[in-house]
């Protein structure tokens, strides 16, 4: 059993935006043992706006043709608090996504009245040892407003994805220096999930060899990599016509499983946890770190030299984070 889980009972994993397209891709993997592990039974919980309920219950009536044998049970609700009820795993992601001429104070304002909720029926009726990530865009601040309304839970339980930037970086390294991504370590991805943030290679490796060796070429990291991971989200979404489902459900399965079964010795991941003050982040937001899981739990690794461009570019993604957070407190929405 992985760290810090139910030994023996199902562990109840709940899906918000179930009937979406993460969702569909996530789903699936989650009840084939690809979450907790090929030994660890899980039970769903679906939560859906009503309107799209019925295709959650057409989702779940796949999932029974699965016969998973991991899988006891599905439960579909329409009401936070029951979705949450004794949750173990909560995978928030179901958001209002961004329609035309939509301001980003009305995005805030439209996903504070979905993450507040939610909080607190996670504060309200979570197991013990609830773990949550926030996919929802903006994930980073969606995972804070969800944190500022569960007072009881560890603020530490409450992540935002940037696992997807993290392997999407872990991907073009690997393409540009013809390693395998099994090569790849100690890549970062700092700050937010949006176009702002910081995919860092300067404590990255490749085979054991600092990466900005074997790159040796400075202007491809500043001009190509770093803002190709960045806008990596936009370019999916001009290419597909929708944003990246199969691997957003897949950064979110990784995520959770390093957190429960940890880092490699020898390497670390990318998460948005709740900032100690760690690297000059304002304390309590939700900021992208490099983080090492151990025993079931994240903590940011320490002590990583930041050079002058490095920290001008985390700087940049923080006050993002920091202008996002202000905005929903004017709002009112914490
Ligand atoms: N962090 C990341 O790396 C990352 C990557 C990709 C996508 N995303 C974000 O993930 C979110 C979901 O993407 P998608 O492609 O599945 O979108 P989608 O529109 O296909 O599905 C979203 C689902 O959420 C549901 N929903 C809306 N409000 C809800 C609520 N209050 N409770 C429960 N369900 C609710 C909708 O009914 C819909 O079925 C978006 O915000 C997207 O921007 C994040
Ligand atoms: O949905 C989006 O805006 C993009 C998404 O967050 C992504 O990184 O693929």
């Amino acid at each position: 059993m992985p760290a810090g889980l139910p030994a023996g009972a199902p562990v109840t994993v709940t899906v918000t935006g179930a009937a979406g397209q993460i969702g569909y891709a996530l789903l699936f993997r989650i009840a084939s043992g690809h979450l907790l592990g090929p030994d660890v039974p899980v039970r769903l919980r679906l939560l859906e706006v009503p309107q799209a309920v019925k295709a959650a219950e057409g989702t779940a009536m796949e999932l029974d043709d699965c016969a998973f044998p991991l899988l006891t049970g599905i439960d579909i609700h329409d009401d936070a608090t029951a979705a949450f009820d004794g949750v173990n795993v909560a995978l928030l992601v179901g958001a209002r996504p961004r329609g035309a001429g939509m301001e980003r104070g009305d995005l805030l304002s439209a996903n504070g009245g979905i993450f507040g909720p939610q909080g607190a029926a996670i504060n309200a009726g979570a197991a013990q040892d609830v773990r949550v990530l926030v996919v929802g865009n903006p994930a980073n601040t969606n995972a804070w407003i969800a944190a500022q309304h569960a007072p009881d839970v560890p603020k530490d339980r409450f992540t935002a994805m940037t696992r997807l930037d993290h392997n999407r970086a872990v991907a073009q390294l690997a393409a540009r220096t013809g390693a395998g991504v099994e090569d790849i370590a100690r890549l970062t991805i700092w700050g937010n999930h949006s176009a702002t943030q910081y995919p860092d290679l300067s404590h990255a490796t490749v085979r054991g060899t600092p990466a900005l060796e074997v790159v040796d070429d400075e202007a491809w990291v500043r001009d190509t990599f770093i803002p190709t991971v960045a806008k990596r989200g936009a370019a999916i979404i001009e290419a597909r016509g929708a944003s990246s489902a199969a691997s957003a459900a897949n950064a979110a399965l990784d995520h959770v499983r390093t957190w429960v079964t940890g880092t490699p010795a020898d390497d670390w991941t990318s998460a948005g946890v709740v900032s100690d003050g760690s690297y000059g982040v304002p304390e309590g937001l939700i900021s992208s770190f490099p983080v090492i899981a151990r025993d079931g739990e994240l903590s940011i690794v320490p002590d990583l030299e930041i050079d002058d461009f490095s920290r001008a570019r985390i700087d940049a993604s923080v006050a993002e984070l920091v202008e996002e957070r202000d905005a929903v407190r004017a709002l009112g929405l914490v």
